[in-house]
Formats: structure tokens, sequence, C-alpha cells
């Protein structure tokens, strides 16, 4: 039966340093590569070995997904990478210390920014520090602004249905390494959690989150491999 096998990278530089981050492409941190090898060595422990890769734009991303394949002798896997895989866009908060702005604009204030279903960060300004728009891998997309769970929810979920879904009905093992946000907005639909309760989820670094799909493309409960 289809299995699909979530990772959040491991922890990234601007993790570390508890900065903003979105669509900024920071590496992996020292942990950040341990777990991501430590993701790869449990995959392989347990038996749960991809057979078809999707990840994002982004290098931390990129690198979790080779670190961990490295561990499994997989590195010969096709992987397919898309910007719809990217983390939620961070706005004009991209780069801010996540400290200093709840002492600026209180605890309620970055809260809604970061978790609330469908109020974006104030915009980025455009051509600003963090501004990836002019950065090659994006040409020809409209690289957003600003975007809440919803917006990202809005290019993450067609992506899924055009591009994953087909390949994981036909019977493959896919894994898929990501984000915070562009992970809940995939566990978000295939769990059926609500608008209210999304709210209240957060995806760890570097564990994987496995699907078992039946017959009928219907996913069952989610769990993490390390309690299976
Ligand atoms: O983009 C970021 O800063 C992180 O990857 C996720 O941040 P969050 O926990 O504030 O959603």
């Amino acid at each position: 039966m289809p299995k699909l096998i979530l990772v959040r990278h491991g922890q990234s530089q601007w993790n570390l340093e508890n900065r903003f981050t979105g669509w900024w492409d920071v590496d992996l941190t020292e942990k950040g590569v341990a777990e991501a090898r430590a993701a790869g060595q449990l995959m392989k422990d347990k038996s749960v070995l991809p057979t078809r890769c999707f990840t994002s734009f982004q290098t931390r991303a990129i690198k979790t997904l080779n670190l961990a394949l490295e561990e499994m002798g997989r590195l010969w896997l096709p992987v397919t990478k898309d910007w719809r895989l990217n983390e939620r866009h961070y706005g004009g908060l991209t780069g801010l210390d996540k400290q200093e702005t709840r002492d600026r604009h209180g605890d309620e204030q970055v809260h809604i920014w970061r978790r609330s279903f469908d109020v974006p960060p104030p915009e980025m300004e455009p051509g600003s520090e963090y501004d990836p728009g002019a950065d090659p891998r994006y040409d020809g997309i409209d690289v957003p602004y600003s975007e809440s769970l919803k917006l990202t929810i809005e290019r993450v979920l067609p992506y899924w249905q055009s591009d994953i879904l087909p390949v994981l009905a036909s019977g493959e093992t896919v894994i898929i390494s990501a984000h915070g946000n562009s992970l809940r907005a995939l566990v978000k639909h295939l769990s059926g959690i609500s608008d209210e309760d999304i709210t209240g989820l957060e995806i760890p670094t570097g564990q994987p989150i496995v699907y078992d799909f039946d017959a009928n493309m219907v996913p069952g409960a989610r769990y993490y491999l390390k309690d299976s």
C-alpha cells in the first residue's frame, strides 16, 4: 500500500538564531545535519524506505533529504524540487529576531502572525534585503510578498493533487522533505484538521511522520516513525 513520509528539515541557522526565515535560504546547523542523518537512519532501521522524493527549492530541505538518503544508501533516487513546497513566506518579518519582535509588538500579535490561519504577516518591501524575487531559482515564478497558512495551502495543495498524489497512487513510497508550514498545510488536508485546530499543530524538525494510504487513497491516522 502507498506510504507517505513527511520530514521537516533539520535545525537551520536561523532556527538556531530564532529569526523569521520563510523564503530566505539558510543552511542547516551541525545539529540540523545530525537530525537529518538520524531521520535517514531511523527510516533504514524501520525498513521504511522511500522510492520517490519531493522537496522545495530551499537548501535546508534539499540537504536534509540528501543526508537522510545518504544514510539509507539511496542518493540515487529520483528527486523532484518545486517552489510550491517552500516554507510559508514570512513577508516583512523575514530576518527579524522572533523575541525582539515579541518585545516590540506583543506576544499576541506575534502569535497571530505565526499561527493564525488567514492573517498574513506585513508585506515585504519589493527589493528589500531578504526579497528572494531576483534569485534565478524563482525565474518565471510570481514570488509572493507575504503568505498566511491559508495562502500557503493555496499553492501546496494543487501541487500535491497534480504531482505528488498520482505518484503515491501508483504504489510508490513517497518522501516529502519540506518546512514547518508547507507541511502543516499538507497535514491539515490529510488529517482533516479544522482552521481553528491547525493553529495548535507544531511540526518538529527531523522527525519523519508517516501516513499509510488504503486502496482508495484514503490516508490512515498519521504517526511518528519513531513511535511505530
Ligand atoms: O520560517 C520560519 O521562521 C520557520 O521555518 C517556521 O517558523 P514558525 O515556527 O514561526 O512558523
